[in-house]
């Protein structure tokens, strides 16, 4: 290994040095690593289009869908929130009303003792209202730090909700992950939302104060200042929009960042990273593809700013137009010194709250935009949704038979069908096989026949029911499921094998490692079935990976559904662990329908039928005496497993 492959030395490069990759970090342009980055062009030109006018109507139901959503998680903290805005409005209305007056009497002809005696109320009123509304101030800063996580988590709770009611088949989608992201994104900032929305309402509440007050003083005014503050809220709006835009357009190679992060800093691939070399291969990549998202993100914040100070020029100048009215009001005689003095705090006043109002509203519009991609998002998983799909028929018992009939399917995006007019039925009591080559098309019929994916074509029927009529969830309670890629979980053995369903009982429980064979692994662990498997917690033991094989074995085990899958589930058993489920597993099929996966051909003996499957159709059907005597592709690839010693036969 060379130096530069060290880790300290890798994370010592400094920052800004991205372009230069370490020198073995793999071949390939930076354009050629990109050009398989999902751009959502649409989405990008919709983007293009906003308008702030959109927004600003869109925006008043954004804002009360989020309010429902805090009032929904803690409705103390967000009336609280609600009722100090409208207190600070109301206390900064009474201010200015009361400086307005104080100066009116300061600037009033009489002894200057009477002025202040006659003034003396009003200025109780503005400590009063000042010392207040600084209270206010902490109770919003308090009840905002109380609101802001737990509605945090809840719009991840909802985002993680609606992830869960879509297809499986759109994790296969360009786009669909990306605009996951990019919701997510919008479901950690509803808090900001609130909160500047709260921004917006208390700056146009003490407006609407120095608006009053404009208004008596001279009509002209507060007209001239709202249209003078106009191009500058236009440019704010625009630099918030390129912001947003370049979040949008670089969410593809920003994903793919933090898989790269995922995959080089976590267990699961950390024995490749360190002796495949991977680790520094990847850093590499990460590099050349965080120089190209940060020179996307520059030129944004680089546009953003220039719109921002050409804003801050255009409202200077504009500020400076409305004071100069009201130096030409004062001058001409048209407004009285006395009005003049309360004109000069609330213009300050107003023109304060416009901009708070224009910087707030800009912030505002940006987070409405993301915003409003989580809502779309929760509203129908990009067109994903479950829901939208699947009806809502419930099965009012455990079905008998699950037969596909006449299926295709193409994954979206494929170049062809990975099944094709597949027929094939399993009942309760059978155990049927499926072989065939890699990418034959087995995986991909048994998710087809356990509903996980609605056909292209045809129909997947359980009883008299097709998997498109079925409330899937209901669905799924007559499954258990053994997939080829198993999900650890940190959690205790009892909550891996049970996902807390079923009777989770020490007696059920024991019953199902039994089973698969996990029952002789129960010594070793320190607390027995509530042992936490990770090593990576405190307490935590971690397993081998056949000894997680056998606990997702007894997963299946354990549920009492009728439909069995299971996708090469002994791969990483040993022999006398295989021995025991394949013996097993007549017993088992008793009163469950058997689909399974393998590719150690011997063991299929067990079953009653083999199904064989080549390039997603079916070429050969029969038992496993039959297709061993019969030439055929069975019996080719038996010959091949008998011949290399991979298959020695049933123990
Ligand atoms: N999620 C997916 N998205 C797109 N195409 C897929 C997906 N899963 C499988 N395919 C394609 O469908 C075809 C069948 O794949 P499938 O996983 O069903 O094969 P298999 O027979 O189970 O293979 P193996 O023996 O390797 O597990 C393959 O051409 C594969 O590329």
């Amino acid at each position: 290994m060379t130096s530069a492959s060290t880790p300290e030395q890798l994370s010592a490069e400094p920052a800004g040095t991205e372009k230069e990759a370490p020198p073995d970090s793999g071949s390939g342009s930076p354009a050629r690593e990109e050009e398989f980055l999902y751009r959502d062009e649409s989405r990008l030109r919709a983007g293009a289009q906003l308008t702030s006018g959109t927004m600003a109507r869109r925006l008043p139901a954004l804002v009360l869908r989020s309010l429902r959503m805090a009032w929904r998680v803690d409705r103390a903290a967000t009336a609280g929130l609600l009722a100090c805005q409208v207190g600070t409005g109301v206390l900064a209305a009474l201010e200015l009303l009361a400086v307005t007056s104080t100066i009116n009497a300061l600037i009033a002809s009489g002894d200057i003792t009477d002025r202040l005696w006659e003034a003396a109320p009003q200025l109780a009123v503005i400590a009063a209202a000042a010392g207040l509304r600084a209270l206010l101030g902490i109770v919003v800063t308090w009840l905002t730090g109380r609101l802001r996580p737990v509605l945090a988590r809840a719009a991840e709770l909802t985002m993680i909700e609606a992830a869960l009611g879509a297809e499986l088949a759109a994790n296969n989608m360009p786009g669909y992950n990306d605009f996951y992201d990019i919701a997510d994104r919008g479901a950690q900032v509803t808090p900001d939302l609130v909160a500047e929305s709260q921004d917006v309402l208390a700056a146009t509440a003490t407006l609407a104060a120095g608006a009053a007050v404009l208004a008596v003083l001279h009509p002209a005014l507060l007209p001239l200042l709202l249209v003078a503050c106009l191009p500058q809220a236009a440019a704010y709006v625009r630099a918030a929009r390129v912001l947003y835009l370049a979040n949008l357009e670089t969410s593809g190679r920003r994903r793919m960042l933090s898989k790269l992060r995922w995959h080089m800093a976590y267990t699961e691939s950390s024995e490749e990273m360190r002796a495949c070399l991977a680790g520094p291969f990847l850093v590499g990549r990460y590099r050349r593809l965080a120089a190209s998202v940060n020179a996307a993100e520059r030129r944004a914040a680089d546009t953003g700013a220039w719109m921002g100070l050409a804003g801050a020029a255009v409202g200077g100048v504009a500020s400076a137009t409305v004071w100069a009215a009201l130096l030409y009001l004062l001058a001409t005689g048209r407004m009285d010194l006395a009005a003049g003095g309360g004109a000069v705090f609330a213009l300050q006043t107003a023109t304060t709250s416009v901009r708070g109002i224009i910087n707030g509203g800009a912030r505002l519009v940006r987070t409405g935009w993301y915003v409003q991609d989580w809502q779309r998002f929760l509203d129908n998983a990009h067109g994903q949704a479950m829901a939208d799909s699947r009806g809502t028929r419930t099965l009012p018992a455990a079905p008998e038979r699950f037969e596909a009939r006449d299926l295709t399917y193409r994954y979206d995006g494929a170049p062809a069908d990975s099944l094709a007019g597949v027929s094939l039925h399993v009942k309760r009591g059978e155990i049927v096989a499926l072989v065939g080559e890699n990418g034959s098309g087995k995986t991909t019929l048994s998710r087809l026949l356990c509903g996980l994916l609605l056909p292209t074509e045809g129909a997947v029927a359980w009883g008299h029911t097709t998997t498109a009529e079925l409330d899937p969830w209901e669905a799924w309670r007559h499954v258990a499921l053994v997939p080829q890629k198993y999900t650890y979980l940190p959690l205790t053995m009892r909550d891996n094998i049970t996902f807390g369903q079923g009777d989770t009982g020490d007696a059920a429980v024991l019953a199902a490692c039994e089973a698969s064979g996990a029952i002789d692994m129960l010594p070793a662990l320190r607390s027995g079935l509530d042992t936490l498997l990770t090593a990576e917690w405190f307490g935590g033991q971690q397993l081998s990976g056949g000894q997680w094989q056998r606990t997702v074995l007894t997963r299946a085990f354990h549920r009492q559904a009728s439909l069995l899958v299971m996708d090469e589930p002994t791969a990483a058993l040993d022999a006398r662990a295989e021995y025991r489920v394949f013996t097993g597993l007549r017993d088992l099929a008793k009163d469950r329908a058997v689909l399974l996966i393998t590719h150690r051909l011997t063991n299929v003996s067990v079953a009653d039928r083999i199904v064989v499957l080549d390039r997603g159709r079916i070429v050969q059907e029969g038992t496993y005496e039959q297709l061993t005597r019969e030439p055929g592709l069975f019996r080719t690839l038996w010959e091949l497993q008998q011949r290399t010693g991979q298959d020695p036969g049933t123990p």
